[in-house]
């Protein structure tokens, strides 16, 4: 179908798509690209965006404009909103085949005007960042009053909007005006296509083609499908959730386009993001949409040439390389102009991309010892690799680099320009999954509902390696009813069981119960070659190495190796890979638990090596258990893969697995590596209370868990035990726990409410800065008795984790203080809060600061406030009360006995607020202190505050720095009364 008639066809479609939602963000976008290609002129925006008309009306219009204009403009259009549009509502629309490269319709932009065009784009992601800075700089030039600034700044747009609208100031003002605005901007931040595809040379722009298409046949599909050709990354691509580190409140939703973008730039001299995230967040396959979205010309347009890394690759890598030769022969090799070429490249560093993939899988740590910066000299790859990531060879390329969080080095974050952390699959990503997995609704659907029925399963699904393995096995799991998956174990066995089971001839149709035995020699084999891998951190493995190993033809056919992709040409057919690392884990992990002939200490020193880390210890001991010689060539780093190898040995070694082990290995065996392990997450739990300080007098006794605490309490989940949870914690005599920014996801929720449920006295669990979110907080309720506090800032809770949270947490005796500081919740979760005031009398603290709060909230709060008889500190700190809240609340706390601190800093409260607070400072016989800093309260204000001090003896401070107070008045004021602080 053409493109005219797919835009007719779906026009109810496209113009819900751009105006069901209440912002205008996606039509913006949509124009601005259609500005940009030159499908729209100025003249054209204007009419559709000028007058103040609905954001319906504004879209009906765009399709009247671009559909007259002919079935070009038609196929862009549809370009567009492909690009736009998120996946979740691209599902039934189709786009037409037209990808738009790097195109202009009107050529090379002349004027500095046209220049804002074409780049428009480019220019509203970037700007957003310096919006300040650049009217600064037009306001200096004159071409700008400070009104045109007030109106550019009204808080009512987003940072897009406001970048939009400078945008169209300055065209309206002209060249001039284009002309500062682009001489403010560094060189290499606007592309002028025009300009860089003159510079490309016929070998150049070849080049570019070859390798576009290199990457593209590369990318098309994921690994995990094995080469199965039932999806391409297009049909299962489900976003997931990325976060800037250190997480950053003012950007929210962050896109695939801001991993390479300005926005959350730490270190402006730096040119490489770190992606990290924990093992199969999804790091590789964000990376592969970035490089597939390039080489279709959707996504970061403004490179020109891409090299995609594997660090898996490069370790493989022995030979000494130039710049150069590492370019060509691991990338695309040019056929013909390769020193025109590199020098391109060379001479054009800000429109080049190197992508490296999996540092954590580099052979070699990061050091930035040896220096290196001639692009045509030779040297070791490690050594290309790090001065390249440093910067010091090509300096101005921008590199991304994806790691596991545990591998990044101190050395390696001091070159990092920023870091985005991939957290994984939001509950409806999940579903969204899901649903793509399966093209059958009902199946779709009973997955769903199978996955939410289990909330450790829920839990495990965020992680969107597992939630592709119970996708896969859905059969398994559907069948499995009560004893659907609780841990990574159970998940690892299923997709075991689910490719064997490919195997079993139709008419058996189900596995017996002795499965593992009937595959025992070929799980053996693979489980040497993994554990072989990890020892080595070796992850590609040739044709001698499988064959060493006794794999045979029909171990590959079983599907957990496939053929290792390679750039140059697209499968390299004698080098396997285990389908993903955490299977080559679960293998090794097998491998350890059943070899018969293994040696005694493997497991306490592998145990031991990730519970103190010693300098010098690594994984050479794990030799001891294969035996026989490797090269000595390994990451002498702690490896996270050990961790997670542990892990499986524990879940393994469980009592619940035991039956399914025992047919393969000797049942005393099993008993004494159970042994084992348990004996080491004791001693490993034992020496972590040792590191616990005595309490400093008027100090409660506390503890920071060390990295390895949340890997031990993990591998003691995948146990399923409860006795052994129970004298896991038996010895812990602390009154607080702080697990601040340890990667805290849902998962980890499900494992230390497991264990720390079994404490013997309350606790305070600090769990600050983590990935908590809405299922995690579900995950915690089970210790949620033993919590007298729980410290739950920035943690991506909304309303609905609240509502869990109370629901228990009213019935919990000993659970007295909460703090949700920075995270997702509005005036819903008051009602939530009311609530459990007015049903708990023992409540002593609510801290709901920097969320979004407003005078709603405020009266939905106080409903409870008047009930309670025990609340002793509420703190609102940052959300928008209001003068009507502030007086709301004041009535509410107006007759309380047990106030002690109440804090509305920041909240817009004016002198109305004020005078209504002044009331409950003269007749409160409890509160102490006071916070109302960054308001707008004025003389009148405090004064009122004064005369009720003068009848109040409990108050000691009242904080009002940040009011509307001349310096003479806060002169005058704070001598009248000493108990004000401005
Ligand atoms: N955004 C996504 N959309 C669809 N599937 C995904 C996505 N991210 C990950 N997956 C699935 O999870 C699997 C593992 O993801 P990936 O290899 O990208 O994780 P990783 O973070 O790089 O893991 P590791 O650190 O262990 O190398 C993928 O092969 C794919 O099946």
């Amino acid at each position: 179908m053409c493109a005219q008639q797919l835009v007719l066809r779906q026009r109810m479609e496209l113009l819900r798509a751009l105006s069901c939602g209440a912002t205008a963000e996606p039509l913006d976008c949509v124009l601005d690209l259609l500005l940009s290609w030159g499908v729209l002129v100025w003249e054209d925006y204007q009419s559709v965006r000028g007058l103040a008309k609905p954001l319906c009306s504004n879209t009906r219009d765009l399709l009247d404009l671009v559909y007259s204009k002919g079935e070009q403009a038609c196929s862009l259009l549809l370009a567009a909103f492909n690009q736009v549009l998120p996946e979740s509502q691209k599902a039934g629309l189709c786009f037409g085949k037209c990808r738009p490269v790097g195109l202009n319709a009107k050529g090379t932009p002349t004027t500095a005007c046209q220049v804002l065009l074409s780049d428009r784009p480019i220019l509203v992601r970037k700007l957003r960042d310096r919006l300040d800075d650049t009217l600064d700089a037009l306001l200096e030039a004159g071409c700008f009053t400070s009104k045109d600034c007030d109106e550019v700044l009204l808080p009512v747009y987003t940072p897009s909007q406001k970048v939009r609208r400078l945008l169209d100031q300055v065209m309206f003002r002209g060249e001039g005006a284009a002309n500062v605005l682009l001489r403010y901007l560094p060189q290499e931040d606007i592309t002028t296509p025009g300009k860089e595809e003159k510079q490309l040379s016929a070998e150049c722009l070849l080049y570019q083609k070859k390798l576009r298409s290199s990457v593209l046949a590369q990318a098309h599909f994921l690994s995990t499908y094995g080469g199965t050709g039932r999806f391409s990354l297009d049909d299962i691509y489900t976003e997931s959730l990325l976060e800037l580190l250190p997480a950053d409140r003012a950007t929210t939703a962050l896109g695939l386009e801001d991993v390479v973008g300005l926005v959350g730039t730490l270190n402006e001299e730096a040119d490489t993001v770190l992606v990290s995230g924990e093992a199969g967040t999804g790091k590789s396959t964000l990376l592969q949409r970035l490089h597939l979205l390039w080489a279709r010309g959707v996504l970061l347009t403004e490179i020109l040439l891409l090299f995609p890394f594997s660090c898996r690759k490069l370790s493989a890598e022995k030979r000494a390389l130039s710049l150069k030769e590492l370019l060509f022969l691991h990338c695309c090799w040019p056929d013909r102009g390769q020193d025109e070429l590199f020098q391109f490249i060379l001479d054009h560093p800000h429109l080049v991309l190197f992508t490296f993939d999996g540092l954590d899988e580099f052979r070699k740590s990061f050091t930035d010892e040896e220096r290196h910066c001639c692009p045509t000299q030779q040297a070791p790859v490690p050594v290309l690799l790090f001065n390249l990531l440093q910067g010091t060879l090509m300096k101005g390329v921008r590199k991304v680099v994806t790691s596991r969080p545990h591998a990044v080095s101190p050395a390696l974050k001091r070159y990092l320009r920023k870091e985005v952390f991939v957290k994984g699959f939001s509950p409806e990503g999940i579903a969204c999954f899901v649903r793509k997995h399966h093209s059958d609704p009902t199946i779709a659907n009973r997955v769903v509902e199978s996955v939410q029925a289990n909330t450790a399963l829920l839990g495990l699904c965020h992680i969107p390696v597992f939630c592709w393995i119970v996708s896969k096995c859905y059969k398994e799991l559907l069948g499995c009813g009560e004893g659907s998956p609780q841990t990574i174990t159970d998940v690892y066995l299923m997709v075991l069981q689910h490719f064997f089971q490919r195997r079993v001839p139709q008419e058996h149709q189900v596995l017996g119960k002795g499965w593992l035995q009937e595959h025992l020699e070929t799980v053996v084999r693979l489980g040497r070659l993994a554990l072989e891998g990890v020892e080595t951190s070796c992850y590609v493995f040739p044709a001698a190495q499988m064959q060493n190993c006794g794999i045979t033809e029909q171990d590959i056919k079983l599907g957990f190796l496939i053929h290792c992709k390679d750039l140059s040409d697209s499968t390299d057919c004698s080098r396997y890979e285990f389908l993903h690392i955490t299977l080559q884990c679960f293998f090794a992990a097998i491998h350890i638990v059943l070899n018969k002939h293994g040696n005694r200490s493997v497991i306490p020193k592998l145990f031991e090596s990730q519970c103190r880390p010693l300098p010098g210890l690594n994984c050479m001991f794990l030799r001891q258990c294969i035996n026989h010689s490797v090269e000595d060539d390994t990451n002498t780093e702690e490896t996270p893969n050990l961790q997670i190898m542990a892990k499986f040995v524990s879940g393994l070694l469980s009592q619940r697995h035991r039956n399914l082990l025992s047919r393969s290995c000797p049942a005393v065996t099993l008993e004494w590596r159970a042994k084992q392990v348990l004996k080491c997450l004791s001693t490993g739990m034992q020496r972590h209370f040792k590191t616990i300080p005595r309490p400093v007098e008027g100090e409660k006794k506390s503890m920071h868990a060390m990295p390895s605490f949340v890997w031990l309490i993990k591998c003691i989940y995948e146990m399923q035990e409860s006795q052994i949870a129970k004298e896991a914690v038996a010895k812990l005599e602390v009154e607080h726990l702080k697990l601040t920014y340890c990667n805290i996801g849902p998962v980890e929720c499900t494992a230390l409410a497991y264990v720390l449920q079994h404490l013997q006295s309350p606790i305070g669990l600090q769990l600050d800065c983590n990935t908590v979110g809405d299922v995690g907080v579900e995950q915690l309720l089970p210790c949620l008795h033993v919590c007298h506090s729980l410290y739950l800032r920035n943690n991506n809770i909304s309303d609905e984790g609240i509502r869990k949270l109370v629901e228990k947490g009213i019935h919990c005796e000993n659970f007295k203080k909460v703090a949700l500081f920075n995270n997702k919740l509005t005036d819903e979760c008051t009602k939530h809060f009311a609530w459990l005031l007015k049903s708990k009398q023992n409540f002593l603290s609510i801290r709901l600061g920097n969320n979004n709060i407003t005078s709603q909230g405020a009266t939905h709060l106080a409903e409870g406030l008047g009930y309670s008889q025990s609340l002793q500190y509420l703190g609102l700190w940052g959300n928008k009360i209001g003068d009507k809240g502030a007086e709301t609340l004041a009535e509410a706390l107006k007759d309380s006995t047990t106030l002690i601190w109440f804090s509305l800093v920041d909240n817009g409260v004016g002198n109305s607020g004020a005078r209504a607070l002044a009331k409950l400072v003269r007749r409160s016989t409890t509160l102490t202190e006071l916070w109302l800093n960054q308001n707008c309260i004025s003389r009148d204000g405090v004064e009122h505050l004064i005369q009720a001090l003068e009848v109040n003896s409990s108050v000691k401070d009242v904080w009002l720095r940040g009011n509307n107070l001349s310096p003479e008045e806060v002169e005058e004021l704070s001598l009248r009364e000493s108990r004000l602080t401005f």
